[in-house]
């Protein structure tokens, strides 16, 4: 059996991967570990890993890259029961934050090569064909994700252009919720679909949510005003802070029916746009290397 299979995503966050590939490779030499690496092509990687998993049996495979890189290949990872490791390398990295991911990029390599303490967490299977790690949503955010991509410019820039005319021209849109427990109509400008605490950009979303609890949260964004924005970004370093109109709502199933087809987003990438979503917890799928 291979020991790892070390995948990277050569263009996630605009970083140039290839001090970070010498290191790895030098690190994986010297402690003789078997390894493949393979590098993502943004064109049937899914496949390709699955099938690499099949060839040589990692007990552990390594993933470099951004949030949706780690998202991307969710169902291979879960399907064959491997040691997931994830160095986050993307532009926004919501996922490290979540994690806990605050070491080096070194420093998390070597430790993902030695641990053999893992950590099973929670992932979010929508419609039976999209799954969820960590955050996504309708409405605001997803417009957001949206039109960033579309834009030939990256970086932090764009996204804060991007960022303020989407928040300018918030419309909230009707939704109804039916989970395991109970039935909501709400309108908002933005529904959020929760695994874990934070938000993308650190603003504390969701206080309650834990990645291993069998439970998600959806969090209603009722109305977004500036000063409430400000005040998430600052208390970035003070978890107790809430931000006032979110309405959270816990749940092991739900089904969402929007009045209006809206575009989903899930760990950062676009998915389509819906009318009706389904969501359930596969609980503790994920083996996450600590
Ligand atoms: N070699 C490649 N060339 C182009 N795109 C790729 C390549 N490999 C992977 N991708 C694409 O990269 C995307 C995942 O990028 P990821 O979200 O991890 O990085 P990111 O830097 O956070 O992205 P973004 O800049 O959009 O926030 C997937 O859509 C995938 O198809």
């Amino acid at each position: 059996m291979m020991e790892i299979l070390l995948v990277i995503n050569p263009v996630s966050g605009d970083i140039n991967k290839s001090d970070f590939l010498d290191f790895a490779k030098r690190a994986m030499s010297k402690s003789k570990i078997d390894y493949h690496l393979y590098k993502t092509t943004g064109d049937k990687d899914c496949e390709e890993l699955d099938q690499l998993i099949d060839i040589y049996s990692p007990e552990k495979v390594i993933i470099a890259g951004g949030d949706g890189t780690l998202n991307m290949f969710l169902k291979p990872l879960i399907k064959h029961n491997v040691k997931v490791g994830f160095i986050p390398m993307g532009s926004a990295n919501g996922m490290a934050v979540e994690l806990d991911l605050t070491d080096s990029i070194e420093d998390l390599l070597i430790k993902f090569i030695t641990s053999k303490k893992t950590k099973s967490l929670d992932v979010l299977s929508i419609n039976d064909s999209h799954l969820l790690l960590h955050l996504g949503d309708i409405g605001a955010n997803a417009n957001l994700v949206a039109n960033y991509d579309k834009d030939e410019s990256r970086g932090m820039f764009t996204y804060a252009r991007h960022f303020w005319s989407e928040f300018k021209n918030l419309k909230s849109f009707e939704f109804d919720i039916k989970t395991d427990q109970k039935e909501y109509e709400r309108k908002g400008v933005m529904l959020a679909i929760c695994n874990g605490k934070k938000f993308g950009t650190g603003i504390p979303l969701n206080s309650v949510g834990k990645m291993d609890d069998g439970l998600f949260e959806f969090v209603v964004v009722k109305a977004i005003d500036f000063s409430d924005l400000l005040k998430g970004a600052l208390s970035k370093f003070d978890d107790e802070y809430e931000i006032e109109n979110l309405e959270t709502i816990q749940a092991k199933t739900a089904t969402v029916k929007l009045k209006q087809p809206k575009l989903l987003q899930i760990d950062g990438e676009v998915v389509e746009e819906f009318t009706e979503f389904h969501i359930k917890v596969l609980s503790k799928a994920l083996r996450f290397i600590q």
